[in-house]
């Protein structure tokens, strides 16, 4: 089903590569933005829907004291093991889902334009589908794989094997390219990536 009243665009590309950033100069510029880590994040707080599910499967070595999950202690499981990750999928993905389909619904008739910002986008296209999550367009955030790596490494401060893992969960950024509506190049410093992101609003008017 598509959505009649405004456009949805899918903000997309690989770990690292500039969504949060891109994101944060559109909500900056007043657009509305549905974060689908933040809301990722929100889902698995303590007794909330996902919560009870992920501590059942991977036991409670994985909380914090304050009986939160900790999140560097599952990324470094899942990311090492990609049974668990798909485990972790399969219980957080309909959550997120359902909440992203409801922010949509909810703010459709008040946007002219939504964004999504979804990592796994191509990834998990089939299941967005099935939760009616059909996107008008899909922009990619680009940087080529060293640079990503690069970035990858200094914000999350991993080593190279482990940012690797991370990189090679997903869908290589090079076949997301080829998939996506248009590119936004951060190759660059900040200020040539704002350039590039006016750029492709450009085509919105
Ligand atoms: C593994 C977890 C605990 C790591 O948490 P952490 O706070 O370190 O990272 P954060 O959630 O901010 O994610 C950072 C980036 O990792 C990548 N990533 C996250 N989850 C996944 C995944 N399931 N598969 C591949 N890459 C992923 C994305 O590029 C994301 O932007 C967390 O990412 C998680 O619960 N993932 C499962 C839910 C999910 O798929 N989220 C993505 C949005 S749908
Ligand atoms: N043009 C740039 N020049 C230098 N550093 C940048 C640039 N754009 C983003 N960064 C930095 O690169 C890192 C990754 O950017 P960001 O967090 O926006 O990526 P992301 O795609 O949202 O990542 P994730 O998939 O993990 O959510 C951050 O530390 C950010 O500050």
């Amino acid at each position: 089903m598509k959505h009649t009243n405004c456009k949805i665009i899918g903000l997309t590309g690989g770990i690292a590569s500039g969504k949060s950033t891109v994101s944060s100069i559109l909500g900056s510029k007043g657009y509305y933005i549905i974060d689908s880590d933040e809301v990722a994040k929100d889902i698995v707080k303590p007794y909330e829907p996902a919560y009870h599910s992920i501590i059942k499967f991977f036991g409670t070595s994985i909380l914090n004291e304050d009986k939160t999950i900790n999140r560097k202690k599952l990324g470094e499981l899942v990311f090492s093991d990609v049974n668990l990750l798909q485990k972790l999928n399969q219980i957080t993905h309909p959550y997120v889902f359902h909440e992203i389909r409801s922010r949509i619904a909810k703010n459709c008739s008040r946007q002219n334009i939504i964004f999504v910002d979804i990592p796994l986008l191509f990834e998990v296209y089939n299941e967005l589908e099935r939760h009616k999550i059909i996107f008008d367009e899909v922009w990619l955030v680009y940087v080529d794989e060293k640079t990503q790596l690069e970035r990858l490494m200094k914000r999350n401060n991993l080593n190279l094997q482990e940012a690797k893992l991370r990189i090679e969960a997903q869908f290589p950024i090079e076949e997301k390219k080829k998939r996506a509506t248009r590119i936004i190049d951060n190759m660059g410093d900040i200020e040539s990536l704002i350039k590039n992101l006016n750029k492709t609003l450009d085509y919105l008017l």
